[in-house]
């Protein structure tokens, strides 16, 4: 008969299976084996910015495990502290946040590797609105997949995963059209994409009808019974939902009241003197009896105090600390830095080009689709154009009026092409930061990516607007009428417009909100116009302030423009 505690991998290794698992111990594959998770006196802390108390303890000490194949009800009243203990163990904490303890992934101190072995679906989901659903996830496809999956499974893992949680229908509506319980399974479907073996939902089912709700959850259990190990932090599930979970971790004021199997918490519960009572929705029952009620603080607070209290020495307890003393004694014994460095090997994410491609794709996808947008900023440039090109009409000429009025042009043409491209963009990463932040903390790309991409999706924008400005207003109001100046000064306005642009992305990124960035732009707009030339003769400038002439592109753009218009003129009449 075959040994249970032996086996054999594809490159000769003999590997040692766990008796309580089945599981390799010198092999660290989680992908193929599927995850068990455990933790040992973990605490999670927020750093407060409070005089006499710097921190706040919120998840008090806990230890516990989660095996391959389960689907787990992480559940609490609000403020018990599901979601920093379901973040901690996901590798996502998140800022101001500290971790105290240890968690193992089969055994392996969790790491960066995280991400590449588990997906975490948030409570509320954040699209690009402008896309359809089908463009959605092939995009996430191409970012997230392996760089060696091919075309023809890229696209046959999308399908398959539309199939499975019935988006299929809506696959050419846009993102902005579908319905809650669909954006949901979006959201879903953008985390199974790499098929993690590991899954972290935060109340996935809520905003869902009990339909959509029991569907949804009915489809984790499926993937639970798989081999992939799910873990939810969930509100008020119905007793059918509550049913398909295969393991319950009720927490309380930050401890563990229960954890263990979902049908063995009433015998827990009722073994306190806590009995559910008939027909009562026993998810209802534990939060309730787990909830602090403002009438009556300090009972409650004792109750929750003596339910934790027995938990911690109950037979429930101990079975889950079998696993949890297996795990680590299992990882103290085992060669861990042979296994870490098998671990690395398992995905090669997309290169960078890869992301930078895909990213500027989406970003264009979003500029296009916004079709009444451009159409009316088009014509708004056009009719401004005209109406400010027309109070110049017939003053253009070699005279000192015409100086005035070629500089009062000049100046025009560089403003509209620098004040109104940086406000226009100070709103767009306030906007898009918190989608950005989400998906750059799950690795999908870097900060220098998301930049660039977002200046090249863009970027076409960004010269075709001086275009229609310049062409128009040059046009009308008669400045030198040869091709060469027209095109030069072309040029120049869309270098202004490019780098105003740049320099309004910066102030976006640099402050959280519209209204702090504000307060620096605009004294920075005032160096800007004052170092245009046209109101003060740069030489004059206080030494103190006169090197900030050469960080204004005003400057720059107004010399350029003027040298285009002047160059050659010798003698202007004096009239
Ligand atoms: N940054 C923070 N600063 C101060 N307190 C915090 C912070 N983050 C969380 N907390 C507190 O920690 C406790 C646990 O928060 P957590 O979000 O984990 O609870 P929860 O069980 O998920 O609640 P809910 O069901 O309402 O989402 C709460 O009392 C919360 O107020």
């Amino acid at each position: 008969m075959e040994d249970q505690r032996s086996s054999s991998h594809s490159d000769g290794s003999a590997t040692e299976s766990s008796p309580l698992f089945g599981r390799s111990y010198t092999y660290w594959s989680p992908v193929e084996e599927g995850v068990t998770l455990s933790w040992r006196d973990l605490s999670v802390y927020v750093l407060l910015k409070q005089k006499g108390q710097p921190y706040k303890r919120i998840i008090n000490n806990v230890s516990g495990a989660v095996r391959a194949g389960s689907l787990v009800a992480l559940m609490g009243s609000s403020g018990a502290g599901k979601t920093s203990l379901m973040t901690a163990l996901a590798y996502r904490t998140a800022d101001h946040t500290v971790v105290e303890g240890d968690v193992l992934v089969n055994g392996q101190p969790m790491g960066d590797y995280m991400r590449d072995i588990s997906g975490f679906m948030h409570q509320v989901d954040l699209f690009i609105d402008h896309l359809t659903v089908s463009e959605h996830l092939h995009i996430m496809a191409r970012l997230r997949l392996d760089r060696r999956t091919t075309s023809q499974e890229r696209k046959q893992r999308v399908l398959e995963i539309m199939r499975n949680l019935s988006l299929l229908k809506c696959r050419r509506s846009k993102i902005s059209t579908i319905s809650g319980g669909e954006k949901k399974r979006l959201s879903f479907a953008s985390e199974l994409l790499t098929d993690p073996p590991l899954l972290f939902c935060d109340e996935p089912t809520t905003g869902l009808d009990s339909y959509s709700a029991q569907k949804l959850i009915a489809m984790m259990n499926l993937m639970a019974s798989s081999g992939k190990t799910i873990v939810c932090t969930i509100h008020q599930p119905s007793s059918q939902i509550f049913k398909m979970f295969s393991q319950v971790i009720l927490l309380a004021s930050g401890r563990l009241a229960y954890m263990g199997a979902t049908s063995n918490a009433a015998e827990f519960f009722e073994s306190l003197g806590y009995r559910i009572p008939a027909n009562y929705n026993p998810a209802d029952f534990y939060i309730r009896t787990l909830a602090v009620l403002p009438v009556s603080e300090d009972s409650c607070k004792q109750a929750i105090k003596t339910i934790c209290d027995h938990f911690a020495v109950s037979d429930f307890a101990k079975e889950i600390d079998v696993i949890v003393q297996y795990e680590f004694h299992m990882a103290r014994t085992m060669q861990i830095p042979t296994l870490f460095t098998k671990s690395r090997s398992f995905r090669k994410g997309p290169f960078c080009w890869t992301k930078l491609t895909w990213l500027t794709y989406r970003y264009l996808l979003e500029i296009v689709r916004k079709p009444t947008t451009h159409l009316l900023r088009i014509l708004h440039k056009m009719g401004l154009a005209v109406v400010i090109a027309l109070c110049f009409v017939g003053t253009i000429n070699l005279n000192q009026g015409g100086i005035q009025a070629t500089q009062g042009i000049l100046f025009t043409l560089v403003t509209e092409n620098t004040f109104t491209p940086m406000y226009s963009v100070l709103e767009m990463f306030p906007l898009d930061r918190l989608l950005f932040l989400r998906e750059y903390k799950s690795g999908l790309y870097s900060p220098w990516t998301y930049y660039m991409s977002k200046l090249l999706a863009m970027l076409p924008g960004l010269i075709m607007d001086p275009i229609l400005f310049v062409s128009v207003a040059y046009t009308i109001a008669g400045l030198r009428q040869d091709l060469h100046s027209f095109s030069l000064t072309l040029l120049v306005t869309i270098i202004t417009m490019n780098v105003a642009t740049a320099c309004g992305l910066m102030f976006s990124n640099a402050f959280e909100s519209v209204p702090s960035a504000f307060s620096v732009l605009v004294p920075f707009d005032y160096i800007l116009m004052i170092t245009s030339g046209i109101f003060i003769k740069l030489s004059t400038l206080p030494v103190i302030l006169s090197w900030t002439k050469y960080i204004s592109w005003l400057m720059y753009s107004m010399e350029s423009l003027s040298i285009i218009q002047w160059n050659g003129v010798h003698n202007v009449v004096n009239i």
